[in-house]
Parts: C-alpha cells; structure tokens; sequence
C-alpha cells in the first residue's frame, strides 16, 4: 500500500458565466481520511469536486493533491492521483461494462494511447471489487439505474489512485446496495490508503461512515469537523434548511437525525 495524499483546497473562488458559485473555500482533507461534503442542491458541490479532479480551474485560489498544485499539473497528469465517479458517466450505445470501466484506464495509457501490461488485471479487479465481474460482456444501456451507478463506480476505481472523490455514490441504489457500496468504500479506503471525500445527501450514511463533515452553503464552508461536533439541530436547520431533532445511535458513536419539516428557503 502507498502512502495515502493530503488534498489542500485553499481561497477557492468558481463561477460559470455570470453565477459565482464557490466564493473563497478552504478545505483541508488529511492524508487517508474519509470526508463527506453535504448541502443544499446546487451550493456547488459537484463544482468543488471537478475542481479538485482538475476538471475546472478556480478563478482564483489553488488546489494541492499530495503536496503539488494542479495548476501545473495537466488534466491527464491529475487524473493518475485524483478519480472522480461522475453522475453520469458517457456511455456509447453497445459499449459493454468492460469496455466502460477499461475508460477508467484513460490516463494511465501509454505515449499511443495503449493499454499497458496489467491494465487487464486492474479492471478485473475494479469489476470484483464493486462486484459487477458478472455483467462484464452486458451492454451498459442493459442495465438498470442502480446496476450502472455501480459500474461507475468500478471505473472510477479502474483509475487506480490515491484520492477518490464520489458525486453522490449511492444515488439509484436501494437500501441493501447503498450500504454494499459505502462499506466498500470504507474497506478499499483501509486496505488502499485512500483519501475519499463523497458527496452524500442521505446525512445518516454520511454521520455513519464519514469521520469528517464539510458543508457548503452561500459559496463557503460554514462547518467542518467530525459528525458528532457538528451534526445538531442548528445544522440542520442552517445547512439543509430543515427542523429536526438529533439523537445518538444507541450502539455507536454517530448522530442520528429526526427531521420535521423543511424550514422556508433562504433564496
Ligand atoms: N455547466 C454549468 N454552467 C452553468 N451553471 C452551472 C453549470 N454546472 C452547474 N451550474 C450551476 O452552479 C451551481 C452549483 O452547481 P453544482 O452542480 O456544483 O451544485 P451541487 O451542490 O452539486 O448540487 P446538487 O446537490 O443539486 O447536485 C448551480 O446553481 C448550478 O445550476
């Protein structure tokens, strides 16, 4: 296993024409750790995460994976450290799972954009590791919405890298699969030494398997710190805009959520 990388996120400022969305965020994910990133629907989430996947380039501020600004870095060169699991990955009709995931392979290609020696092994495992092996040869477009979701996420795996960063990973997936895919998150995050940071909108699935919260809200972080510090009615009502109370698991050590009703929208 290698060493698990740092990510630095510092005076981020983002907008797309004419909407500012990110406006001086700072984020520090330790080496190794597991981070969920909540808030409302359109706070700029995803947009954080493309940046820091080196898919966007702040308008101002810089970004640090393992120590080196991806402003110097080329997208390709990001993509070998940094995986992201996109909403919705492009799918060409006909293309089978194996050939999605093995896009997953892009960046580590060789000079002619050749698969190299042991490619193959590390999309079999990615396949195994998320437990789709079986659908390798089935059409993507044959699936349903939550079986895709999973193959996504093994071609995100597919990158082989240090830092993983998952756009709502359970999306699609019932009960029995959200939890599959948040426990094999946290058990190649053990064995790999990655560094995860996940967008969750389910804060139970997010005070569960996530040692540290970091919510967005008016372009900034406005509360970061492990669940059960920052996990509390006034949370909820500031960050998610909803009226609830919070409780604890009575058999672990994670906050527990009973919301009421939404609060009125501050926009
Ligand atoms: N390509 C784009 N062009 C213009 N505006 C965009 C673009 N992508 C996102 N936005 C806007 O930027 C804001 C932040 O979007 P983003 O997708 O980062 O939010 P989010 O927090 O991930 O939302 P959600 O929880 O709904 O997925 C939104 O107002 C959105 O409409």
């Amino acid at each position: 296993m290698s060493e698990p990388v740092g990510i630095r996120v510092e005076g981020v400022h983002f907008g797309y024409p004419g909407r500012p969305v990110l406006r001086g965020v700072d984020v520090a994910v330790e080496p190794g750790e597991l981070t969920a990133l909540v808030g409302l629907n359109g706070c700029g989430k995803s947009t954080l995460l493309r940046i820091v996947a080196g898919l966007l380039r702040p308008g101002e501020g810089r970004v640090l994976v393992g120590g080196h600004d991806l402003a110097r870095r080329s997208r390709r060169a990001t993509a070998r450290h940094v995986a992201l699991l996109h909403q919705s990955a492009p799918a060409v009709p006909g293309m089978t799972v194996r050939q999605l995931v093995r896009q997953g392979r892009y960046a580590a290609r060789g000079p002619l954009g050749m698969l190299r020696e042991g490619d193959d092994a590390v999309v079999r495992r990615a396949l195994d590791d998320v437990g789709v092996a079986a659908w390798a040869e089935r059409p993507v477009d044959s699936l349903s919405g939550g079986e895709r979701q999973r193959v996504r996420l093994a071609m995100a795996l597919a990158q082989d890298t240090r830092v993983l960063l998952l756009d709502e990973p359970t999306t699609y997936l019932d009960l029995h699969h959200q939890l599959d895919v948040l426990q094999t998150v946290v058990r190649l995050r053990e064995e790999r030494g990655l560094t995860v940071v996940m967008v969750l909108h389910d804060l139970a699935h997010a005070a569960r398997f996530a040692e540290r919260i970091v919510a967005l809200r008016d372009g900034g972080v406005v509360a970061d710190g492990a669940p059960k510090e920052v996990v509390t009615p006034g949370f909820l009502a500031d960050v998610l805009r909803v009226a609830g109370r919070v409780g604890r698991d009575p058999e672990g050590d994670w906050p527990v959520c009973y919301p009421d009703h939404p609060l009125p929208s501050s926009k």
